[in-house]
């Protein structure tokens, strides 16, 4: 079968879908079978022999010069290269393909479209593929290190390991702790369990400072979902349930490691400001829920996107160290020096720089703008009174007007970004009904179904999607054609398209509206057909 000629994507979409026919064939003669086939509304054209591949359509000359790959498409209208490509998906995923339009062909015609403009920008794409994939990182279970694990605790299952340091003694609770993702079987979704090895909760009520913690719903707080004792790894160990955040990594991961030759120490003035404001959000909110968060450290700073950082560990001091509550105002008085203190081991890129802080501060006051410092000063200097959070949310209220700026504005591009796969998920929900139409084979030979009227119709309408052959009969593999196909076909829109029989003795000439309502009437009689 050869491709009819066909309108370009593009030309439609400037003409607003102005129907168009296709050219004139002379007469022919069908065999009896197919005059059957035909539903009455169609018209009919013979001959098809006038009928060559489709000639005005840059959008696939485009289309096929952009060639790209990911693992279940392969966009190409060049035969040759087409049978050189591996055709199953690739294991593991290939990122490199989810290349950008190269600028020779990203400079296109204001009417043109590379593929990628049909789906989410390559970046995000990436990085949320590479965190599904994390999310479902297990163990091989012929691993000594899988099976020196236990294969559940409590409700957890699947546990894999997330901390890679060899040293597990940690240095901010004083104990060996572990770190693991974990699968809940309540609700099938990824946990952290944080386990103090070897820690014997001694009072059962310091069981109930966890309930304070669990209330906490804030953007820069990972979010803890409960606590419980176990024997499970072959000694008393308290575990810590966390939210999950796949890839992610810590601030003292990211700005505490030795630099490359060149770099400039210290945190860069936008994402200190960033995360300055982030953390005094969690830090009013903890402190107004009658809490303090005492993890006010690099290693327990979790970053979990561009610039996203959260208070991670929340809740685990109140329980080892558990005083009932007493001692709340001092602590929260300790999280604002901790703050001060960070925020200048941030700014000078060490974690020694607090203990010299006059010279610390002279780097500051050269490094960065002067609110940083004021910002510093607030939170360290000594006071017969009590600090409040307030005070310095204050003093960066300009800054966090900013923020809230950037914020509103990389959501926008979020938004922008999830209407492109808005419109991917309408053609998916498309081709999900002429999946369920399509040759059924319980009404194989049923004349009511099969091969006549409406379903024969949308029979050769999947041959002309996805069968199309080249001059050569090579199967032309173009994702921009059935995008085109299939977004017209959504529209309902009147241009006609010519429908070719298997057997190339028949064609037929049907507007995308029809087609549209040949889906309708079979999809609602297929219905009718599961739900009697
Ligand atoms: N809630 C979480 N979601 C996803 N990953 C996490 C989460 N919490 C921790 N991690 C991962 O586990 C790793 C280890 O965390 P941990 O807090 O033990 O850091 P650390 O640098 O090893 O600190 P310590 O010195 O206390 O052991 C982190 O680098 C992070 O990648």
């Amino acid at each position: 079968m050869r491709p009819p000629s066909s309108l370009s994507y593009e030309e439609n979409l400037i003409n607003g879908f102005n129907g168009m026919g296709v050219g004139n064939s002379s007469q022919f003669q069908m065999s009896q079978q197919q005059q059957q086939q035909i539903p009455p509304h169609v018209d009919r054209i013979m001959n098809p022999g006038n009928m060559g591949p489709g000639n005005g359509s840059n959008f696939f000359q485009t289309m096929g010069q952009n060639r790209s790959s990911d693992d279940s498409f392969r966009y190409t209208t060049d035969s040759h290269n087409a049978q050189q490509l591996p055709i199953a998906p690739l294991q593991p995923l290939q990122y490199h393909l989810y290349t950008p339009p190269l600028p020779h062909v990203s400079n296109m015609p204001a009417h043109h479209r590379a593929i990628h403009h049909f789906f989410m920008e390559d970046n995000l794409r990436e990085t949320l593929q590479r965190q599904s994939e994390a999310s479902r990182q297990i163990l091989d279970p012929n691993t000594p290190e899988a099976q020196s694990l236990p294969s559940e605790i409590h409700i957890y299952h699947s546990l894999y390991p997330l901390d890679d340091k060899p040293d597990r003694h940690s240095k901010v609770f004083g104990f060996p702790t572990s770190v693991y993702k974990a699968i809940s079987s309540m609700d099938g979704k990824p946990y952290v369990l944080r386990r103090i090895e070897g820690f014997r909760l001694l009072s059962e009520t310091a069981m109930t400072s966890i309930e304070g913690w669990r209330r906490i719903k804030h953007a820069g707080v990972v979010s803890v979902r409960e606590a419980f004792t176990t024997k499970a790894f072959g000694d008393n160990s308290l575990v810590f349930v966390y939210d999950y955040f796949p890839l992610s990594t810590t601030l003292s991961a990211m700005y505490f490691v030795p630099l490359r030759a060149g770099a400039k120490p210290g945190v860069p003035e936008k994402s200190l400001w960033s995360y300055i404001i982030q953390i005094s959000s969690a830090i009013k909110t903890l402190h107004s829920s009658g809490l303090a968060a005492r993890i006010l450290e690099p290693s327990k700073l979790l970053v979990t996107g561009k610039n996203r950082v959260r208070l991670n560990c929340c809740g685990i001091f109140d329980m080892i160290n558990y005083d009932g509550g007493k001692n709340v105002i001092q602590f929260q008085q300790d999280d604002l020096v901790n703050f001060g203190r960070l925020i200048v081991a941030l700014a000078c890129g060490s974690l020694a720089a607090v203990h010299n802080l006059p010279k610390s501060l002279e780097y500051i006051s050269r490094q960065y703008t002067p609110d940083v410092k004021n910002v510093i000063l607030l939170l360290l200097s000594k006071r017969s009174n009590y600090k409040s959070i307030d005070e310095v949310l204050n003093m960066i209220m300009p800054k966090i007007l900013q923020e809230a700026n950037s914020a509103y504005s990389y959501n926008d591009l979020l938004e922008s970004e999830l209407a492109k796969e808005t419109e991917n998920g309408r053609v998916v929900r498309l081709l999900c009904k002429l999946g369920f139409i399509n040759e059924r084979p319980e009404f194989d030979m049923d004349p009511a179904w099969s091969e006549t009227g409406d379903r024969y119709l949308l029979k050769l309408f999947r041959d002309y999607v996805f069968h199309q052959v080249d001059e050569l009969g090579n199967p032309v593999v173009d994702v921009g054609h059935v995008l085109q196909c299939l977004n017209k076909l959504d529209a309902g829109v009147d241009e006609r398209i010519m429908l070719m029989s298997r057997d190339e003795q028949s064609c037929l000439i049907v507007s995308y509206k029809e087609l549209k309502q040949c889906i309708e009437s079979s999809f609602s009689m297929l219905s009718r057909e599961t739900n009697p």
